[in-house]
């Protein structure tokens, strides 16, 4: 059974002196739980929307809406924003000393979060000791860290080599379910690979195209990527995505 967690009601954003709206007449209702990939060309709109949802920005017209009060959200950027001094444990527990929370109470919590992502025990690690892959695990783990209800995810994966980000997606895929991910992307097979449905975008201005329900498979993993139900869903959005950057 399905739950809306969030509504987006005729939302549009116009930013100031700017003639045409970066986004216009958005309506979206997000399931509690799913994971919703917004795909679109360049300039479309996905990071205003996401920032929209993440309250970063005010629209010039709609509304959003959550079923009872604001949830916690994690916000996840292309680049993984570490702080360099800081060792992997302090990155990760920053927004838990923020909220007032001290070293020794977030200790357990940022264990817990480096365990989600992959990292169990490179708490003493600095970033400049990681990889590229690393980094990104640990603002994962840092967006993770204080539970959040809803993830939002704004290309976080795109530097990444092709291995690594697969790796990337697996970790994100074992958090489905748990948690509402809205994960903005460029990449066809990303959303397929990780979406229970896909939000079409088109620009000029920023509007839904369509929304597509992806078949989920049970595999994962390799398995998934070399299923034909995994080929297909691919064609699909790519053909999507095709009509999506048609002129009106
Ligand atoms: N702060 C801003 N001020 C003015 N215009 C902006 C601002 N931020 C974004 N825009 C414009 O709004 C439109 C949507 O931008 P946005 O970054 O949301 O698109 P996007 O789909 O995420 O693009 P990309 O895939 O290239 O990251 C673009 O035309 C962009 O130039």
């Amino acid at each position: 059974m399905t739950a809306p967690l969030l509504t987006l009601i005729n939302l549009s954003l116009t930013f100031p002196g700017r003639a045409a709206p970066a986004l216009s007449g958005v309506d979206l209702v997000v399931q509690r739980g799913e994971t919703l990939c917004l795909l679109g060309p360049s300039g479309c709109g996905k990071s205003t929307l996401l920032r929209l949802v993440a309250g970063f920005a005010t629209p010039t017209a709609g509304a959003i809406s959550w079923a009872g009060q604001k949830p916690e959200i994690g916000f996840v950027f292309q680049e993984p924003n570490l702080m360099p001094w800081a060792d992997v444990a302090d990155n990760v527990a920053l927004p838990l000393r923020l909220a007032g929370m001290g070293r020794r109470a977030a200790a357990p919590l940022v264990e817990a979060a480096l365990a989600r992502v992959g990292l169990a025990g490179q708490e003493r690690a600095l970033p400049r000791q990681l990889s590229g892959g690393m980094k990104m695990r640990v603002s994962l783990a840092r967006a993770l860290v204080d539970e959040p209800e809803v993830l939002l995810l704004d290309e976080p994966f795109a530097s990444l080599d092709e291995i690594t980000r697969w790796e990337l997606n697996d970790a994100l895929q074992s958090l489905r379910g748990g948690v509402t991910i809205l994960f903005v992307t460029h990449s066809v097979f990303e959303a397929a690979y990780l979406a229970d449905r896909v939000a079409l975008l088109r620009a000029n201005p920023g509007k839904i195209h369509a929304l597509v329900t992806l078949d989920k498979a049970s595999a994962s993993g390799a398995a998934l990527r070399a299923s034909p139900e995994y080929a297909k869903t691919c064609a699909t959005l790519s053909e999507g995505l095709r009509q999506a950057m048609m002129p009106t």
